[in-house]
């Protein structure tokens, strides 16, 4: 089938390819042209696992093409749309302006019986009012919304077995629910490849499919945000969160995955969905329902400044005094930093008058980008030379594997201080090898905080 992907980043490049190596007819559409060029050569604009490879293989099969001319999208049958849809503004509502232009930029290219496909996460309603749009722009194309569930560092594989399909279309009268019927039809011979190994599809009116997606990223921030509190009650009473989480989730009910307590949620998606899930929820009159999420937001966020907090305290204060942060990426296996709590911390330690050096396998760039007076290392070891205390800001498999004994490490540092912002490192064997480490949520070491409302470190 031909099948065009509006917007080519992390989600829409990966579907891309993805699609073509289901034996579909793809062009990948994007307005940036240094990333379409990139693509065509087979270079992967971000860093991905897996995904390069599956890039090279697919352009060389001759099913996947890129390009900025939004005409390439004619002719194919199937259209998905994959475009940014950022935090717009303070409010923290979704900034639409890219899912409009790009379905705007399809519309005279659509033929009578051609399918749009959301994939961009959006507010409920977008779907309808993108649908009533065509109706008057396009007609004869039709409209179905089909979230993405992928993880970062894990995409090629989400993509190609994902662990659902949800498939949202049209229906009501009996004359929509014919052309959604239609539209799903078309869908399941998109996706046959995986529906045949027994993937479940689920197909549901456009309102509780774009809910399915973001009520997802909410509950999984929820997760992330409820082990993060009883990280702090576990700091306020010497426990210790990891065997918390370990026992509360062989319940199958409540389950272990998402219980990794630490720096907290980061990236492209999950804080800026909670926050526009929130303001949808507030337009519609029904802002108490969702009133949690700024609670899940707050608790997050302190994530970053107890971190901070921690480092003043073990330093005896920050100004002149050197940290190491080792990670800049919002999670391992990415070079993504939108939003990265790693790099927050390196923002704030900054503010606080220290000198800061940063290491990231992968995101030393974009890094820079952000926040372009950091000081970046070469290696992690680069980065600790002289550190008063380094911090492990993302759980990279390389920090995680450090011997602290055997590394040189600890010969390097001014002080044999870390911070463990995500409780990967064997904490026993670093003890041992002679630092002293601050793991969260793992004993009493409440930091003092700067408004004084903290307990003093036990
Ligand atoms: N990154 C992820 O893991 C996932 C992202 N999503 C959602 O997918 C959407 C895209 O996210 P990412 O790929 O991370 O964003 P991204 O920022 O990496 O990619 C968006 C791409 O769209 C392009 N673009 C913007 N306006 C365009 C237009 N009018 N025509 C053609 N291309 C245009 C941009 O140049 C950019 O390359 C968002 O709604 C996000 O919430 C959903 C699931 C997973
Ligand atoms: O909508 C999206 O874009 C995607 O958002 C998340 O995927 P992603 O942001 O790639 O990464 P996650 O693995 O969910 O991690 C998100 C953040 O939570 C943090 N996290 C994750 C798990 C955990 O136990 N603790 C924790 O702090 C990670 O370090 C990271 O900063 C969801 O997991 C995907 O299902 C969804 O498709």
């Amino acid at each position: 089938m031909r099948i065009s992907v509006i917007g080519c980043g992390y989600l829409g490049a990966v579907h891309a390819a993805g699609m073509a190596s289901l034996g579909h007819d793809v062009v990948g559409i994007d307005v940036d042209a240094a990333k379409v060029e990139r693509l065509k050569a087979g270079h992967a604009p971000f860093y991905e696992p897996g995904f390069e490879d599956l890039l090279r293989e697919q352009l060389a099969s001759g099913r996947l093409r890129f390009s900025t001319d939004p005409s390439a999208a004619h002719g194919a049958l199937v259209h998905f749309v994959a475009v940014g849809t950022p935090q717009r503004d303070e409010s923290g509502a979704a900034d639409l302006t890219a899912v409009r232009a790009a379905v705007a930029a399809l519309a005279p290219r659509l033929r009578p019986g051609d399918l749009v496909v959301g994939k961009s996460t959006v507010p409920v309603g977008t779907a309808r009012e993108l649908l009533d749009r065509l109706r008057v722009v396009a007609p004869g194309a039709s409209l179905a919304w089909n979230p993405e569930f992928l993880r970062e560092g894990f995409a090629v594989g989400d993509t190609l077995t994902p662990d659902r399909l949800v498939l949202g279309v049209r229906g009501g009268t009996p004359e929509e629910t014919a052309i959604g019927q239609r539209d799903a039809a078309l869908l399941d011979e998109v996706y046959a490849t995986i529906l045949a190994t027994g993937t479940p599809r689920l197909v549901m009116d456009l309102e509780t499919a774009e809910l399915v997606k973001t009520a997802a990223n909410a509950f999984l921030a929820t997760k992330i945000s409820f082990i993060n509190a009883m990280s702090e009650l576990c700091e306020a009473t010497g426990a210790d969160v990891t065997r918390l989480a370990d026992a509360i989730g062989h319940d199958a009910r409540i389950g272990r995955r998402f219980l990794g307590a630490g720096l907290g949620f980061g990236g492209g998606c999950l804080p800026k969905d909670i926050r526009a899930f929130r303001a949808r929820a507030e337009d519609l009159g029904v802002g108490e329902a969702l009133g949690f999420l700024g609670e899940v937001d707050a608790i997050n966020l302190r994530r970053r400044t107890h971190v901070v907090d921690l480092a003043e305290q073990l330093t005896g204060g920050l100004v002149g005094r050197r940290v190491a942060v080792l990670g800049l990426a919002f999670k391992p296996s990415s070079d993504d930093v939108r939003d990265s709590p790693a790099l927050a911390v390196v923002a704030e330690l900054t503010a606080r008058g220290a000198i800061v050096r940063g290491y990231d396998p992968e995101a030393g760039a974009n890094a820079l980008r952000v926040l372009p007076e950091l000081d970046l290392a070469a290696t992690a070891f680069d980065a600790a030379r002289d550190a008063e205390v380094v911090i492990v800001a993302t759980e990279w498999a390389e920090f995680r594997d450090l011997d602290p004994a055997a590394s040189g490490l600890r010969e390097l540092v001014a002080n044999p201080s870390v911070i463990d912002a995500r409780n990967c490192l064997d904490r026993d064997a670093w003890t041992a090898a002679g630092w002293n480490v601050v793991a969260l949520g793992r004993g009493s070491h409440r930091a003092v905080t700067r408004s004084g409302t903290g307990v003093p470190a036990a």
